[in-house]
C-alpha cells in the first residue's frame, strides 16, 4: 500500500541574487494504486514538485509523507523513469537492470528472476547480452521500465519518459507502461507536457498555474476513458471533449502569463 500525502507545501529557491517562490501551498493526496499526471505552463514547478516527492528536495514549508512517514531518498524505494534512460553504456542490458537493484540493495534471486521475466514480457530477452547503444530509443526505455519495476518500488515517478521518442513508439510505450502499472497496482506520478498523454494514462490530472506554481484545477478523468488503454482512449469522443476543456484552461493560463 502506498498513499502519498502532500500537505501545504511551498518551495522557495534562494540564489545569490534573489529568493523565488517556485511553489505555493500545494496540497493533494495520491491514493494507493492511483495514476496522477501533473501538467502546466513551462516553469510552473512540475520538476520541483517531483523532486520533493522523491525526497531529493526539501519543501520550504509543509510536508510530504508516504504511508504516514517522510520519504527518505536513501532508504525509500522509489522507481524512476525519466526522459533519458540513464543506462550505463559499458554494461550489458542484463547488468544494467541488475546494477540498479544492486545499488538499491534489492537484488535477490527472486528479484533477478522477476527482472528477466519482465524483460521477456517486453520482448527484450534476446537482447540481454547487448549494450545500450545496440538498442533503439524505444527499446532502451523498455529496459528502463524493467529496471524500475524489477526492484518492486513503493511508487513511481515518471518525468517526461516518452518525450524523446518518435510518436508511434511513444504511443506503444504509453500502452505498455499503463497496462504494466495497472497489473502491478503501482502508484505513479507523471509529469508531462502532453495533455493527450495525461488524459489517456491518468486517473486524475493536476493543472498547475505558474509564478508561483500553485494548483489551478484538478480534473477527474471519466471512468469510460480510464478503463481503456491509452491508444483506445485517444480514439474516444470523450477524449476530445476532455482535451478541449484542459486545452482551454491551459491556454488561459499561458495568455495570462504572457500578458503579465
Ligand atoms: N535550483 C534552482 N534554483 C533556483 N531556481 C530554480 C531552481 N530550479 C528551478 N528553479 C525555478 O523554479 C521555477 C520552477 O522550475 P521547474 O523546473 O520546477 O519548472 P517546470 O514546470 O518543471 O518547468 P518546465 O516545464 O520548463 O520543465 C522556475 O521559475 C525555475 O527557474
Amino acid at each position: 500500500m502506498s498513499q502519498i500525502i502532500i500537505d501545504h507545501i511551498s518551495k522557495i529557491y534562494v540564489t545569490k541574487k534573489e529568493a523565488q517562490l517556485a511553489l505555493k501551498d500545494i496540497s493533494f493526496t495520491i491514493e494507493d494504486g492511483e495514476f496522477i499526471s501533473v501538467i502546466g505552463p513551462s516553469g510552473c514547478g512540475k520538476t520541483t514538485l517531483l523532486s520533493m516527492i522523491s525526497g531529493i528536495l526539501e519543501p520550504t514549508k509543509g510536508s510530504i509523507t508516504l504511508n504516514g512517514h517522510p520519504i527518505e531518498p536513501k532508504t525509500t524505494n522509489v522507481g524512476y523513469m525519466l526522459q533519458q534512460d540513464y543506462l550505463f553504456p559499458w554494461l550489458t542490458i542484463e547488468n544494467n537492470i541488475m546494477t540498479g537493484m544492486r545499488m538499491k540493495n534489492t537484488l535477490t534471486a527472486e528479484s533477478k528472476e522477476k527482472a528477466l521475466f519482465l524483460l521477456q514480457k517486453m520482448g527484450l530477452f534476446e537482447k540481454k547480452d547487448l549494450y545500450p547503444n545496440q538498442l533503439s530509443g524505444g527499446m532502451r526505455q523498455r529496459v528502463a521500465l524493467v529496471r524500475m519495476l524489477a526492484s518492486n518500488p513503493l511508487f513511481m515517478l515518471l518525468d517526461e519518459p516518452f518525450s524523446a521518442l518518435d510518436y508511434q513508439t511513444k504511443l506503444k510505450l504509453e500502452d505498455l507502461v499503463f497496462t504494466t502499472l495497472k497489473k502491478e497496482r503501482k502508484t505513479a506520478i507523471l509529469v508531462t507536457h502532453d495533455i493527450g498523454e495525461a488524459i489517456s494514462m491518468s486517473d486524475r490530472i493536476i493543472l498547475l498555474n505558474s509564478q508561483p506554481g500553485r494548483i489551478h484545477r484538478i480534473f477527474d478523468v471519466p471512468k469510460s476513458l480510464r478503463d481503456k488503454v491509452p491508444f483506445e482512449a485517444r480514439q474516444s469522443p470523450q477524449f476530445t471533449e476532455q482535451f478541449n476543456i484542459i486545452w482551454e484552461e491551459l491556454e488561459s493560463l499561458e495568455s495570462k502569463k504572457t500578458s503579465r
